[in-house]
């Protein structure tokens, strides 16, 4: 732990899927004993809460009506982030083909968003030593005013040859069309669409191996905190 008496620092890691948010996020967070927060898991527990309560997917009127019911919790711990929904773990639930494919579509509902962005909000606000958060909108929506804002970008197709080796037989080309369509929706939707901040750091990790990432983001933290 190196939090000391240091002032709570708040950082946004955002990017489009498969870049290195989560492992880079956790590992920076563990090191410099900070919280940690997976909006996707989030955006991904609610999915799998519609989908569970036969909600249709394509109705964003139907998701609307019922985007307050679910009691969403994230445990922030980097060595152990949970997410429950109505107290049962979704952890390994909410990594299905199933969620995965219809996030997009229940993340785009306006009233989905705010009520996601307020429980983010609030985990950061009450972090005691920081925290870091990654996402798609966090740099330019849900934390304007963060310490530190991250987007991490890597080429298509090294992301989905990371996703492919992590989904054991998952074909390389499948995964890679299937990231661009998922980066797509997200980026084109109306309400908080995936996007660099103005004035976050772009990180290009394609290129990079996980440990120089987390190297270079610790890097950039600490000076953060050297100067606040
Ligand atoms: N720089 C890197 N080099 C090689 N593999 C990496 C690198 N960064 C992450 N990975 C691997 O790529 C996979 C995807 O990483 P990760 O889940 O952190 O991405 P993500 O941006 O959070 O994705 P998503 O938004 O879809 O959740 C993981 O298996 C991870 O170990
Ligand atoms: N700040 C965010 C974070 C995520 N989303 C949506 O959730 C999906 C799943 O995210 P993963 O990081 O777990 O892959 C993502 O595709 C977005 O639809 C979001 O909207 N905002």
């Amino acid at each position: 732990m190196e939090n000391g008496a240091a002032k709570p620092v708040i950082v946004a890691i955002d990017g489009p899927s498969g870049t290195g948010k989560s492992s880079t996020s956790k590992a920076v967070a563990a090191q410099l004993g900070l919280s940690y927060l997976d909006t996707g898991a989030q955006y991904r527990a609610i999915t799998w809460w519609m989908v569970s309560n036969g909600i249709d997917i394509e109705d964003p009127t139907a998701i609307a009506a019922v985007a307050a019911k679910p009691e969403i919790i994230s445990g922030t711990d980097p060595a152990n982030p949970t997410i429950s929904v109505d107290g049962t773990d979704v952890a390994g639930p909410i990594r299905t083909q199933e969620v995965t494919s219809k996030v997009s579509a229940v993340s785009a509902v306006p009233e989905v968003r705010a009520r996601i962005t307020e429980l983010q909000r609030t985990l950061a606000t009450s972090a005691e030593y920081g925290i870091v958060v990654e996402g798609r909108d966090i740099g330019t929506t849900v934390l304007p005013d963060a310490d530190l804002k991250i987007f991490l970008t890597a080429s298509p197709e090294a992301r989905a040859a990371r996703r492919s080796g992590e989904l054991k037989g998952a074909d390389v080309n499948a995964t890679r069309e299937a990231l661009i369509k998922r980066d797509a929706a997200d980026s084109s939707r109306k309400t908080s669409p995936l996007a660099k901040a103005g004035d976050a750091v772009e990180v290009d990790t394609t290129a990079l191996t996980l440990p120089q990432v987390i190297e270079c983001v610790v890097t950039l933290v600490e000076e953060k905190r050297a100067a606040k």
